[in-house]
Formats: structure tokens, sequence, C-alpha cells
């Protein structure tokens, strides 16, 4: 029997497209282009199996019309949101995702836009970028300080566990809420709130790292973020859906929100043009767990769970 043959939707690393070519008969077009309905539609009567991003979408409707070639869906992510899995599963269509690896590259970004977002980044880069720096004041640039304070933390998994071990660092006081409450070794002195408006009435700080499902999408709404204390700043690096976009942009306007950083957005690839009129928004192009290190790391996972499956057994990541 010759090699199954797969469809690569985007340039991953070289070494994954090397491992892949390897031990596959694979599809893949360097042009980097983001897959259309169409194109997973057509492509699913050519291959066994798909290493897809985010980027490409499987609605219930593209699923209804994939080819019965197709059995397998090993996602180069950890966020399945672009998969309607219960369609897949009635079809089934093994799905897997990358959890783990992108951890810490995740956390790392997290952290960047929250000291980057708390110390006014954009502003200060862009007035010296721009010769415009004349004078220096103490009233310049004066930012709130995240040494020492209060972090909640909406989703401890893999991400959010790498976040608050970094943000230790910072001695932050960290606070969350999860599905399930976690062992006091992984706690590791977090403070658990049931209540999610228990935890926003303590956050001075927010990072949001639980994946978008219909029981998280527009959480963090206008009534929640007015919970919050005055001045809070909010990090998103996990879905823009699980912020209104525009009751964040009110708060940022009156004030009520210190600041946020933002990796992810309601609308990608281009993000909200209107958060670019605030001085105290750091962004980014959703790029959390884009390290050298990560991308083979994901890669790799993605076709182990490949391997796992075309030799007849479970992959270890089967959602
Ligand atoms: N910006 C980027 O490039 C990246 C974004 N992500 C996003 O971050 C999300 C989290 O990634 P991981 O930590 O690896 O996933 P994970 O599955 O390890 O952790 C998710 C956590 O969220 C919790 N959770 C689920 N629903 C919840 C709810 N309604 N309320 C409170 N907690 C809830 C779960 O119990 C779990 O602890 C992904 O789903 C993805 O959307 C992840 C990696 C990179
Ligand atoms: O893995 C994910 O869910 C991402 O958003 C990109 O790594």
């Amino acid at each position: 029997m010759g090699k199954p043959v797969i469809w690569i939707t985007r340039q991953l690393s070289d070494a994954t497209l090397d491992r892949a070519q390897r031990d596959y008969e694979v599809i893949w077009d360097p042009a980097d282009e983001p897959g259309s309905a169409e194109d997973i539609i057509a492509m699913s009567a050519r291959v066994d199996g798909m290493i897809p991003c985010h980027s490409e979408h499987f609605s219930a409707e593209v699923v209804a019309q994939l080819d019965p070639r197709l059995k397998i869906i090993a996602n180069h992510s950890v966020g399945v949101d672009h998969c309607e899995l219960p369609s897949l599963k009635a079809r089934g269509i093994v799905v897997t995702n990358t959890p783990g690896v992108l951890s810490d590259a995740t956390a790392e970004l997290a952290l960047m836009l929250m000291l980057g977002a708390a110390r006014h980044a954009v502003a200060g880069d862009r007035l010296v970028r721009s010769g415009q720096w004349q004078s220096w004041s103490p009233a310049m640039l004066v930012g709130k300080q995240v040494s020492g304070a209060r972090l909640g933390i909406i989703g401890m998994g893999g991400v959010g566990r790498a976040f608050a071990r970094k943000a230790r660092g910072l001695d932050m006081e960290i606070h969350y809420h999860n599905r399930r409450r976690l062992t006091a070794e992984e706690e590791a002195g977090a403070t658990y709130h049931a209540d999610l408006d228990a935890l926003l009435a303590v956050s001075d700080f927010l990072s949001l790292h639980c994946p978008a499902t219909p029981e998280t999408i527009g959480l963090m709404n206008a009534v929640r973020l007015a919970q919050m204390p005055k001045g809070c700043v909010i990090v998103n690096t996990a879905r823009g859906s699980l912020v209104d976009e525009a009751a964040l942009l009110d708060a940022l306007s009156s004030g009520h929100v210190g600041a946020a950083g933002l990796d992810c957005f309601v609308t990608e690839p281009g993000g909200n043009p209107a958060f670019a009129g605030h001085d105290n928004v750091m962004m980014m192009p959703h790029v959390g767990s884009a390290t050298v290190a990560t991308r083979d790391a994901m890669g790799f996972k993605a076709l182990d769970n490949l391997d796992h499956f075309f030799r007849g057994e479970t992959p270890p990541d089967q959602l």
C-alpha cells in the first residue's frame, strides 16, 4: 500500500514539512493562502488526512460536503473553534489538536501584552521612533505597576497555568476561574473563584485563556467589564469572540479599562481598526504560538497524531 495522502494547508515549519514529505504523500502550496470552503471540500476527495490551521473553517455546511475519503483532521492548533466538532464526529472524521506544546510561547506573548499595555509600550515606542521625544518629564507615560498586583485568569489549562507561573515571577497575586478547581499542587497558592463575578471584582489585570465555545463567546461584555476595578488591564490571547469589542472600546474611552493587550480579534485577519485610536492598546496579529521551537513542536504533534491514526491506533490528542 502506498503512503497516505495528506493536505497541509499552510506554510508550516521546514522541519515539519521535511518530516511530512518523508512519511506521507503531501499536497502543499507554498503560496500560504488560507483554504476556502471550496478548497477544503475539493481536497477532501484527494486526501486521507489534513493538517489545517485555525484559518481553515470546517463549518457544519462544509462538513456535510466532505468526501468520505477524508478520515482525519490533525489540527495545527490547540483551539478548535474553527471545527464544528459534533458534525465531524457524526461523519466519523477523527479530529486532533496540539495541546501543551504552545503553552509557554502563548503565555510569553500574554506577558508581553500585559506589560506593554500597562507601561504604554506602543506610545513610548512611537514617541522615540518619531523623533518627537524632546524632554523628559516625571509625568510622561506613567503606567500601572504590575509587580504585586492582582491577576485574574479565566481558563486555567495549559496556557493559563503557564501564564500564572510566569506572573508569579512578577510577584503577582494569582486568582482564577476555571471549569474545575485545580489540585492544591496545580494551584500553587492561586485563589480559585467558582463565581466569575467574584474573580472580576478583584482583577486589576485580567487574562483570558479559555476556548471559544457557545458558553464563552461574548463573555467579557459591558456588564462584566463594569464589575472590574477602575483602571484594570485586559489581556486576550485566547479568541477575539470572547470579548464584546464595542463594550471594550467604550470602557477604554471612559477610562474604566485602563489598557488592553490583544492578540485576538473578532475579525481576523484585519482586527478592529477602532482599537488603533487608543494608544493604551497594544496589539499583535494572532501570533501567540509563533516561536521557532513551538512551530516545530506543533507540526510534530500534528504529525504524531497522523502517524498513530494511520498505524490503526488512537491518536494521543484525539478530541
Ligand atoms: N493566540 C494564540 O496564538 C493562541 C491561542 N490559544 C487559545 O487559548 C485557548 C486555551 O488554550 P489551552 O490553555 O492550551 O487550552 P486548554 O484546553 O488546556 O485550557 C482551557 C481551559 O479553559 C477552561 N474553560 C473552558 N471553558 C471555560 C469556561 N466557560 N469558563 C472558565 N474556564 C473554562 C478549561 O477548563 C481549561 O482549563 C485555546 O482554546 C485557543 O483558543 C491557544 C494557543 C495559542
Ligand atoms: O493554537 C491555537 O489555538 C492558535 O490560536 C494558534 O496557535
